[in-house]
């Protein structure tokens, strides 16, 4: 049986002596895509972080265990860590405009992966990544090749993300509520793009999101997050049999056609560990 691609045990992190993320364990596998779903503040993406190591220096990060594809990341030094990045480990952010550089042509940030993490010659760097965008289905690669970050859309963004993110061929993908800005066939489009990547390389995700209902038709197991801990992790096909009030009151929020009720659930203080 191969190892778990992460495994982590009671992680906490704080500042200045406030917790943000409580003792959360959790362990993903090898072509296994997590959800981490939860509301804004619950530490989702504080745990993101944590796990792709590019939390800021005056994070107090504990743990009893964190393993990542059989290395014990707690006894990484700096640099070590440093190399993880983007080459094991990639994160898509939630807004490309923020991760991408303003003044630089979109094929040569894509590009530059191939050049930083493999050494490939410029012109070849080049072609795998006008490559990459043409596997991503983008209809005139070329043209987004030699756009600027501020020229394309939101979801051309995401997608452009994604061929910069997979050309490092990472183990594990994070993607941080990579749709959240974006119209509803958009985002759906950059799922599925996302689900393809994931199902043509050896690896693992980490989807976070507030959406239950997206997160459990893409994703094989939900973790629910509230407050900086994880309340319950289900199975994603048995979603519904969630005991966790956090979780069900989600679930009761979820619109459904014909079935709207007359008010939402609201969370009373103190019902929830
Ligand atoms: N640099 C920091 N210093 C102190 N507290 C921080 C810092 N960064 C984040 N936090 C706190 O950590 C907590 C968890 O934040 P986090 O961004 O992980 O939430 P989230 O669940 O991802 O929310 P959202 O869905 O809105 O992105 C919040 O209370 C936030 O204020």
């Amino acid at each position: 049986m191969t190892s778990p691609l992460l495994e982590l045990e009671k992680l906490s992190i704080a500042y200045q002596n406030r917790g943000v993320v409580n003792e959360v364990s959790l362990t993903l596998s090898y072509q296994q895509k997590i959800a981490i779903v939860g509301e804004s503040g619950s530490g989702k993406t504080q745990l993101a972080r944590a796990i792709a190591g590019i939390l800021p220096d005056q994070a107090q990060v504990t743990s009893q265990k964190f393993l990542f594809a059989d290395q014990n990341v707690t006894a990484l030094n700096r640099r070590a860590r440093q190399a993880m990045r983007g080459r094991q480990i990639a994160m898509i952010m939630q807004d490309p405009h923020y991760s991408l550089n303003p003044v630089m042509q979109i094929g040569e940030q894509i590009a530059e992966v191939y050049r930083y993490h493999f050494g490939t010659p410029r012109q070849l760097a080049r072609q795998k990544a006008l490559e990459s965008l043409e596997k991503l289905h983008i209809k005139d690669p070329e043209k987004i090749f030699k756009s600027w970050p501020h020229h394309i859309s939101g979801g051309m963004g995401q997608r452009v993300m994604i061929a910069m993110m997979m050309a490092a061929s990472p183990k594990l993908l994070i993607a941080d509520e990579p749709t959240s800005s974006l119209d509803g066939s958009t985002a759906l489009r950059v799922i599925e793009e996302l689900d393809q990547q994931f199902k043509q390389h050896d690896m693992g995700m980490i989807y976070i999101t507030h959406d239950l209902d997206l997160a459990t038709q893409f994703c094989d197991q939900i973790i629910v997050m509230y407050r900086g801990n994880i309340v319950e992790t289900l199975a994603a096909k048995r979603v519904d049999e969630a005991q966790h009030p956090y979780t069900q009151g989600l679930l009761k929020c979820i619109p459904r056609a014909g079935q709207m009720p007359d008010r939402l659930p609201t969370l009373k203080e103190g019902t929830f560990a």
